[in-house]
């Protein structure tokens, strides 16, 4: 259990508040910060909780400034947790490039030199932090929620599968579906969990689904217009095996739409909604 909270910041929003904090993770050996927004009905009791996995490049800061999400959360009546996407610091080791490092640690546990030492995401988000704001805040654990966008939405769907009954609304903003047959994801894999490309199969979305894995429905919105859509999130590879494995799957393309907030922004309503009509069943 990782020790004392700092408090960064708080401020009011929409009836709730928004805050930023930061400790010191043993899981990543360097100091972790989250953003953590709890609605007004914190005030009176503790209330379910909706996971929000941010893409390449972001902080835990991306989503939280950009996203809209907090006044949907009010309405519901649902906490938000933004995690940041990596380990982060001088002594923690990084990669020129965009999708590499710090800033792109694809939710994975790494296995793999000079990463292993702090590269711990998986562990991060689905064990350490839970056990964190558990702790500190009125949240009801056993109503959780997962969403993500691009990278984030990889994380949301492979930590779902493989944590089975932990999340109970499982949803995604252009997700990478399969990170084993895009450049960008096998870049990471390889890096952090070796060249045995069956370890990566375990953070695969469309290879977690064909090994047998299960999630009871999933919400997943595209932009059509996405500079990513073909290269890197193949969401078709994901219709395909949920189609298969009898996963109820809610694919919408959104005609226009590419990558950027503003795309997460617009159907951020529609994600909180989902989250909250099964965390409040
Ligand atoms: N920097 C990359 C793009 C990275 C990117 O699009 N990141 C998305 C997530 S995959 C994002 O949310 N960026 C941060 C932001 O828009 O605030 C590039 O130049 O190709």
């Amino acid at each position: 259990m990782a020790g004392k909270l700092q408090k960064v910041s708080e401020s009011a929003c929409f009836g709730g508040v928004q805050g930023v904090y930061t400790f010191a993770s043993d899981t990543c050996a360097c100091d972790m910060t989250f953003g953590l927004y709890l609605p007004p009905q914190a005030k009176d009791g503790s209330v379910p909780v909706l996971w929000y996995l941010s893409g390449l490049t972001c902080t835990h800061e991306n989503a939280m400034v950009k996203a809209g999400a907090q006044g949907w959360a009010a309405r519901h009546g649902l906490a938000l947790v933004f995690p940041d996407t990596s380990p982060r610091g001088q002594e923690v080791a990084d990669d020129a490039a965009y999708d590499l490092g710090q800033g792109a640690g694809f939710y994975v546990d790494a296995t793999q030199d000079p990463w292993a030492a702090h590269y711990r995401m998986e562990t991060h988000v689905a064990r350490e932090l839970p056990d964190v704001v558990a702790a500190h805040f009125p949240l009801d654990m056993d109503r959780q929620g997962i969403t993500g966008h691009s990278m984030g939405g990889h994380g949301a769907l492979t930590l779902a599968l493989r944590n089975p009954g932990r999340y109970r609304s499982v949803s995604a903003f252009a997700p990478i579906t399969a990170p084993g047959r895009v450049a960008w994801g096998q870049k990471a894999l390889r890096a952090y969990l070796g060249g045995d490309e069956t370890a990566w199969r375990a953070h695969d979305t469309v290879a977690l689904i064909e090994d047998g894995h299960r999630l009871d429905e999933i919400l997943v919105d595209q932009g059509t217009a996405d500079q990513f859509l073909d290269s890197g999130l193949k969401p078709e590879l994901l219709a395909e095996a949920c189609r298969k494995a009898g996963i109820p799957l809610t694919l919408t393309l959104r005609e226009g739409y590419d990558h950027s907030y503003f795309f997460v922004a617009t159907f951020m309503e529609a994600h909180v909604a989902w989250a909250a009509g099964r965390l409040k069943a």
